[in-house]
Protein backbone atom coordinates (compact mmCIF):
# COMPACT_ATOMS: atom_id res chain seq x y z
CA UNK A 1 0.00 0.00 0.00
CA UNK A 2 1.34 3.91 -0.97
CA UNK A 3 2.33 6.18 1.70
CA UNK A 4 -0.26 6.85 3.64
CA UNK A 5 -1.48 10.98 3.59
CA UNK A 6 -2.05 11.16 6.99
CA UNK A 7 -0.10 8.87 10.21
CA UNK A 8 -0.50 9.88 13.36
CA UNK A 9 1.15 7.83 16.05
CA UNK A 10 0.71 7.48 19.88
CA UNK A 11 -0.31 11.32 20.22
CA UNK A 12 -0.68 12.79 23.75
CA UNK A 13 -2.06 16.30 24.39
CA UNK A 14 -2.26 17.99 27.87
CA UNK A 15 -3.53 21.26 28.96
CA UNK A 16 -2.03 21.50 32.68
CA UNK A 17 -3.01 18.35 34.39
CA UNK A 18 -5.97 17.50 31.88
CA UNK A 19 -5.07 14.92 29.55
CA UNK A 20 -6.69 15.84 26.53
CA UNK A 21 -5.13 13.28 23.73
CA UNK A 22 -4.36 9.99 25.41
CA UNK A 23 -2.44 8.03 22.61
CA UNK A 24 -4.27 8.39 19.40
CA UNK A 25 -2.91 6.17 16.41
CA UNK A 26 -4.76 6.98 13.25
CA UNK A 27 -4.38 6.61 9.23
CA UNK A 28 -5.75 8.25 6.50
CA UNK A 29 -5.47 7.17 2.90
CA UNK A 30 -5.49 9.58 0.16
CA UNK A 31 -8.80 9.84 -1.36
CA UNK A 32 -10.18 8.98 1.86
CA UNK A 33 -12.82 10.78 4.15
CA UNK A 34 -12.61 10.43 8.02
CA UNK A 35 -15.35 11.66 10.04
CA UNK A 36 -14.83 12.23 14.07
CA UNK A 37 -17.84 11.59 16.17
CA UNK A 38 -17.44 12.21 20.12
CA UNK A 39 -18.97 14.27 22.95
CA UNK A 40 -18.09 17.85 23.71
CA UNK A 41 -14.88 18.30 25.62
CA UNK A 42 -13.53 14.50 24.16
CA UNK A 43 -10.50 16.56 21.99
CA UNK A 44 -11.85 16.40 18.78
CA UNK A 45 -10.48 19.81 18.07
CA UNK A 46 -7.26 19.74 19.85
CA UNK A 47 -6.82 16.04 17.86
CA UNK A 48 -7.47 18.22 14.47
CA UNK A 49 -5.08 21.30 16.03
CA UNK A 50 -2.55 18.92 16.31
CA UNK A 51 -2.70 17.70 12.90
CA UNK A 52 -1.17 21.03 11.85
CA UNK A 53 0.75 22.24 14.62
CA UNK A 54 -1.66 24.60 15.90
CA UNK A 55 -1.26 22.31 18.91
CA UNK A 56 2.00 20.94 19.88
CA UNK A 57 1.88 17.58 21.22
CA UNK A 58 3.67 16.32 24.49
CA UNK A 59 4.89 12.92 22.98
CA UNK A 60 4.17 11.02 19.67
CA UNK A 61 4.64 12.22 15.84
CA UNK A 62 2.00 13.60 13.24
CA UNK A 63 3.27 13.15 9.31
CA UNK A 64 1.97 14.09 5.98
CA UNK A 65 3.22 11.92 3.21
CA UNK A 66 5.31 10.27 5.24
CA UNK A 67 7.27 13.76 6.16
CA UNK A 68 7.22 14.81 10.27
CA UNK A 69 5.15 17.96 11.11
CA UNK A 70 6.21 20.19 12.94
CA UNK A 71 9.77 18.96 13.48
CA UNK A 72 12.67 17.29 11.96
CA UNK A 73 14.47 14.37 13.73
CA UNK A 74 18.81 14.49 14.05
CA UNK A 75 21.01 12.95 15.79
CA UNK A 76 18.32 10.92 17.41
CA UNK A 77 16.26 13.58 18.41
CA UNK A 78 13.57 15.72 17.39
CA UNK A 79 13.84 19.53 16.30
CA UNK A 80 11.14 21.72 16.04
CA UNK A 81 11.11 23.54 12.90
CA UNK A 82 11.00 27.27 12.60
CA UNK A 83 8.05 29.19 11.37
CA UNK A 84 8.84 29.50 8.22
CA UNK A 85 9.04 25.67 7.52
CA UNK A 86 6.29 25.09 9.26
CA UNK A 87 4.20 27.71 7.50
CA UNK A 88 5.20 25.95 4.07
CA UNK A 89 3.96 22.43 5.94
CA UNK A 90 0.66 24.15 7.07
CA UNK A 91 -0.25 25.05 3.12
CA UNK A 92 -0.34 21.71 2.73
CA UNK A 93 -3.33 21.17 5.07
CA UNK A 94 -6.28 23.25 4.66
CA UNK A 95 -8.11 24.08 7.53
CA UNK A 96 -12.13 24.59 7.50
CA UNK A 97 -13.45 26.40 10.85
CA UNK A 98 -16.90 26.45 12.03
CA UNK A 99 -16.75 29.88 11.91
CA UNK A 100 -15.43 30.60 8.68
CA UNK A 101 -12.69 33.14 9.54
CA UNK A 102 -12.95 35.31 6.27
CA UNK A 103 -11.24 38.70 5.96
CA UNK A 104 -14.12 41.04 6.18
CA UNK A 105 -12.20 43.51 4.37
CA UNK A 106 -12.03 41.72 1.08
CA UNK A 107 -14.64 40.30 -1.29
CA UNK A 108 -15.02 36.51 -1.84
CA UNK A 109 -12.50 36.22 -4.78
CA UNK A 110 -10.18 38.39 -2.78
CA UNK A 111 -10.53 35.74 0.29
CA UNK A 112 -9.69 32.97 -2.18
CA UNK A 113 -6.70 34.55 -3.87
CA UNK A 114 -4.73 35.85 -0.65
CA UNK A 115 -3.00 32.69 0.70
CA UNK A 116 -2.13 31.81 -2.94
CA UNK A 117 -0.70 35.21 -3.51
CA UNK A 118 1.26 35.52 -0.69
CA UNK A 119 2.31 31.77 -0.56
CA UNK A 120 3.12 31.02 -4.21
CA UNK A 121 4.75 32.91 -6.90
CA UNK A 122 2.72 32.51 -9.49
CA UNK A 123 1.21 35.34 -11.19
CA UNK A 124 -1.56 37.27 -9.94
CA UNK A 125 -4.16 36.82 -13.35
CA UNK A 126 -3.47 32.75 -12.97
CA UNK A 127 -4.40 32.83 -9.18
CA UNK A 128 -7.14 35.00 -9.70
CA UNK A 129 -8.56 32.45 -12.59
CA UNK A 130 -8.00 29.48 -10.55
CA UNK A 131 -9.76 31.43 -7.23
CA UNK A 132 -12.82 31.63 -9.93
CA UNK A 133 -13.00 28.24 -10.89
CA UNK A 134 -13.11 26.92 -7.08
CA UNK A 135 -15.94 29.10 -6.29
CA UNK A 136 -18.23 27.90 -9.15
CA UNK A 137 -17.03 24.88 -7.34
CA UNK A 138 -18.85 25.47 -4.23
CA UNK A 139 -21.83 27.06 -6.72
CA UNK A 140 -20.57 30.75 -6.24
CA UNK A 141 -19.47 32.08 -9.38
CA UNK A 142 -21.97 34.46 -9.09
CA UNK A 143 -20.28 35.93 -5.83
CA UNK A 144 -16.79 36.86 -6.30
CA UNK A 145 -16.83 40.13 -5.87
CA UNK A 146 -19.23 40.46 -3.05
CA UNK A 147 -18.03 40.96 0.69
CA UNK A 148 -18.25 38.31 3.68
CA UNK A 149 -21.31 40.34 5.57
CA UNK A 150 -23.24 40.43 1.94
CA UNK A 151 -23.44 36.80 1.91
CA UNK A 152 -25.21 33.62 4.37
CA UNK A 153 -23.44 31.59 6.66
CA UNK A 154 -23.64 29.06 3.98
CA UNK A 155 -22.53 30.69 1.52
CA UNK A 156 -19.60 32.28 3.44
CA UNK A 157 -18.39 28.87 4.77
CA UNK A 158 -18.53 27.68 0.85
CA UNK A 159 -16.14 30.51 0.64
CA UNK A 160 -13.85 29.54 3.21
CA UNK A 161 -14.10 25.59 1.49
CA UNK A 162 -13.07 27.34 -1.87
CA UNK A 163 -9.93 29.24 0.25
CA UNK A 164 -9.02 26.38 1.63
CA UNK A 165 -8.75 24.52 -1.84
CA UNK A 166 -6.31 27.42 -3.36
CA UNK A 167 -3.60 25.73 -2.01
CA UNK A 168 -4.56 22.67 -3.56
CA UNK A 169 -3.98 21.55 0.16
CA UNK A 170 -3.07 17.10 0.40
CA UNK A 171 -5.65 16.97 3.53
CA UNK A 172 -8.27 19.02 4.30
CA UNK A 173 -9.55 19.22 8.16
CA UNK A 174 -13.25 21.03 8.74
CA UNK A 175 -13.80 21.83 12.73
CA UNK A 176 -17.59 21.58 12.46
CA UNK A 177 -17.72 23.41 8.93
CA UNK A 178 -21.93 23.25 9.81
CA UNK A 179 -22.41 24.20 13.12
CA UNK A 180 -22.22 27.86 13.01
CA UNK A 181 -24.92 27.62 10.08
CA UNK A 182 -28.64 27.50 10.83
CA UNK A 183 -30.02 24.50 9.84
CA UNK A 184 -31.84 25.55 6.27
CA UNK A 185 -28.01 26.07 5.30
CA UNK A 186 -26.17 22.90 6.23
CA UNK A 187 -27.60 20.81 3.56
CA UNK A 188 -25.48 23.21 1.27
CA UNK A 189 -22.09 23.10 3.18
CA UNK A 190 -22.80 19.07 2.96
CA UNK A 191 -23.47 19.26 -0.67
CA UNK A 192 -19.84 20.85 -0.88
CA UNK A 193 -18.27 18.08 1.18
CA UNK A 194 -20.08 15.53 -0.55
CA UNK A 195 -18.71 16.57 -4.00
CA UNK A 196 -15.18 17.05 -2.33
CA UNK A 197 -15.01 13.23 -1.26
CA UNK A 198 -16.59 12.26 -4.36
CA UNK A 199 -13.43 13.90 -6.35
CA UNK A 200 -11.28 12.07 -4.30
CA UNK A 201 -10.21 14.82 -1.84
CA UNK A 202 -8.55 13.72 1.22
CA UNK A 203 -10.63 14.66 4.40
CA UNK A 204 -11.02 14.88 8.27
CA UNK A 205 -14.08 16.06 9.60
CA UNK A 206 -15.11 16.58 12.79
CA UNK A 207 -18.77 17.34 12.27
CA UNK A 208 -21.94 16.27 14.65
CA UNK A 209 -23.94 15.49 11.28
CA UNK A 210 -24.24 12.23 11.61
CA UNK A 211 -26.63 12.09 7.99
CA UNK A 212 -23.03 13.48 6.43
CA UNK A 213 -21.12 11.27 8.29
CA UNK A 214 -23.33 7.82 7.10
CA UNK A 215 -23.19 8.97 3.44
CA UNK A 216 -19.55 10.39 2.93
CA UNK A 217 -17.50 8.84 5.10
CA UNK A 218 -14.96 6.47 4.50
CA UNK A 219 -14.04 5.77 8.29
CA UNK A 220 -15.92 6.98 11.14
CA UNK A 221 -13.90 7.58 14.60
CA UNK A 222 -15.60 7.73 17.58
CA UNK A 223 -13.35 9.76 20.10
CA UNK A 224 -14.23 9.65 24.09
CA UNK A 225 -12.11 11.35 26.73
CA UNK A 226 -9.02 11.73 24.95
CA UNK A 227 -9.12 7.86 22.97
CA UNK A 228 -10.29 6.35 20.03
CA UNK A 229 -12.67 4.34 21.53
CA UNK A 230 -13.78 2.66 18.09
CA UNK A 231 -13.62 3.19 14.04
CA UNK A 232 -15.02 1.07 11.46
CA UNK A 233 -16.82 2.03 7.82
CA UNK A 234 -20.55 4.03 8.63
CA UNK A 235 -22.76 1.02 8.49
CA UNK A 236 -20.57 -0.74 11.51
CA UNK A 237 -20.29 2.44 13.47
CA UNK A 238 -23.34 3.69 13.19
CA UNK A 239 -25.61 0.78 13.29
CA UNK A 240 -23.75 -1.70 15.09
CA UNK A 241 -21.57 -0.08 17.42
CA UNK A 242 -19.51 -1.58 20.11
CA UNK A 243 -18.76 0.11 22.75
CA UNK A 244 -21.27 1.45 25.13
CA UNK A 245 -19.82 5.00 24.99
CA UNK A 246 -20.71 5.21 21.39
CA UNK A 247 -24.11 2.89 21.42
CA UNK A 248 -24.81 5.81 24.58
CA UNK A 249 -23.52 8.91 22.61
CA UNK A 250 -25.36 8.12 19.41
CA UNK A 251 -28.76 7.44 21.26
CA UNK A 252 -28.36 10.73 22.51
CA UNK A 253 -28.12 12.38 18.88
CA UNK A 254 -29.55 9.62 16.35
N1 LIG B 1 -5.72 25.81 25.00
C1 LIG B 1 -6.35 25.11 25.95
N2 LIG B 1 -6.04 25.30 27.26
C2 LIG B 1 -6.64 24.60 28.22
N3 LIG B 1 -7.60 23.65 28.00
C3 LIG B 1 -7.94 23.42 26.73
C4 LIG B 1 -7.35 24.12 25.63
N4 LIG B 1 -7.89 23.66 24.48
C5 LIG B 1 -8.80 22.72 24.83
N5 LIG B 1 -8.83 22.57 26.17
C6 LIG B 1 -9.65 21.63 26.92
O1 LIG B 1 -9.44 20.34 26.36
C7 LIG B 1 -10.64 19.57 26.35
C8 LIG B 1 -10.91 19.08 24.95
O2 LIG B 1 -11.21 20.19 24.13
P1 LIG B 1 -11.54 20.02 22.59
O3 LIG B 1 -11.94 21.38 22.09
O4 LIG B 1 -10.41 19.35 21.90
O5 LIG B 1 -12.79 19.04 22.64
P2 LIG B 1 -13.89 18.75 21.53
O6 LIG B 1 -14.12 17.27 21.55
O7 LIG B 1 -13.49 19.36 20.23
O8 LIG B 1 -15.16 19.48 22.13
P3 LIG B 1 -16.39 20.24 21.39
O9 LIG B 1 -17.21 19.18 20.72
O10 LIG B 1 -17.12 20.89 22.54
O11 LIG B 1 -15.78 21.25 20.45
C9 LIG B 1 -11.74 20.48 26.90
O12 LIG B 1 -11.90 20.17 28.28
C10 LIG B 1 -11.16 21.87 26.75
O13 LIG B 1 -11.65 22.74 27.72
Amino acid sequence: MSTPVLEIHGVHKSFGTLDVLRGIDLTAQAGTVTVILGPSGSGKSTLLRSINHLEKVDRGRVRLDGELIGYRQAGGKLHELGERHILQQRARIGFVFQNFNLFPHLTALENVAEAPIAALKKPKIQVYDHARELLARVGLADKTDVYPRQLSGGQQQRVAIARALALEPRLILFDEPTSALDPELVGEVLDVLRDLAAAGTTMIVVTHEIGFAREAADTVIFMDEGRIVEQGPPAQVLDHPRHERTQSFLSKVL
